[in-house]
């Protein structure tokens, strides 16, 4: 864990010159022909608290806006005692800090595009610096990497155990990224949509509760100002196009772990903890958190 930033950087740089994002980002034979089977070998090994080298998991989350990345990445951090470290948090944190910088970044992230490598490498980069100091030794990594080219990086400068892609039906996720709330003094996350869909191809209804605020923060609910309907179409449109050849990327390295949301938190937290091998009294008193 320890250089991850300085290497980030170093490693962004050299992409920039044209030289191969990093070499050590070939695909490792081993790893793409055990295939998904793999992933799940390495979730099973890798819940230990504690690896060989000492370090925890660095796991990396994927899914489209709306699905739940945040809220499954921060009750896994959680449970495995490892920072949740979400790009789009960073960058919302650089948005509310006055001056150039953050109106050129308001400028990209309220139309719903990506801002550029180079801004969220370093973002990242310092958010990790901070956590080395810290003394972190794992992660869980969501809204990063949303591109190949940031894949790559990645992939050149430390080992990703496991990469989880939630999935939820379409249909669901406008929805969701429609209700998202949250409350402007204590920073909860709260959602008000209330989704209930017929099941596909004679399949169960979903049906996924609202997620509502206690009523303390009833009064101080504020909507992120990129999830209005125009620019949550922009970002799935841009998620399809850019970041799902990330799931192929990892899917040849036989680290892709494929999770299909069945409903809401109830019912998708026990299963993604089983599909994790995650198991064990500790682990049920935080999903009942
Ligand atoms: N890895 C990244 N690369 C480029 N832009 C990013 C990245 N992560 C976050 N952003 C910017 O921050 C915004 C919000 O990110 P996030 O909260 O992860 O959104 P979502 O709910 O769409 O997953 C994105 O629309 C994008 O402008």
């Amino acid at each position: 864990m320890v250089g991850i930033s300085r290497a980030i950087r170093a490693c962004a740089a050299a992409s920039r010159r044209g030289l191969a994002a990093a070499s050590s980002a070939a695909l490792p034979k081993e790893a793409a022909a055990a295939g998904p089977r793999a992933a799940a070998a390495a979730a099973t090994g890798r819940t230990g608290r504690d690896q060989e080298d000492g370090r925890r998991v660095q796991w990396v989350f994927l899914g489209c806006p709306g699905v739940g990345k945040g809220t499954y990445a921060s009750r896994l951090s959680r449970l495995l005692d490892v920072p949740h470290i979400a790009t789009g948090d960073l960058v919302r944190d650089a948005l509310a800090s006055p001056g150039p910088f953050s109106k050129q970044l308001a400028e990209i992230v309220n139309h719903g595009k990506l801002v550029s490598d180079e801004i969220i490498i370093n973002l990242l980069s310092r958010r990790l610096e901070e956590g080395e100091e810290k003394g972190e030794l794992g992660f869980i990594l969501d809204g990063f990497p949303r591109t190949i080219r940031q894949a790559e990086i990645l992939e050149g400068v430390t080992d990703i155990d496991l990469v989880i892609n939630l999935k939820l039906r379409e249909e669901a996720l406008l929805a969701k990224c429609l209700g998202r709330r949250m409350c402007s003094q204590c920073g909860g996350n709260f959602n008000v949509a209330s989704i209930d869909i017929e099941g596909e191809n004679g399949g169960p209804r979903m049906y996924m509760p609202p997620l509502l605020p206690p009523p303390q923060c009833e009064s101080k609910l504020i909507t992120r100002p990129d999830d209005t309907e125009e620019v949550v179409k922009e970002r799935l449109r841009l998620y399809h196009d850019l970041t799902e050849p990330v799931e192929e990327f990892y899917r040849a390295r036989g680290k892709l772990l494929e999770f299909n949301l069945p409903g809401g938190i109830p019912e998708s937290w026990p299963k993604l903890l089983q599909a994790l091998n995650i198991d064990g009294p500790d682990n049920k008193r935080s999903a009942a958190a």
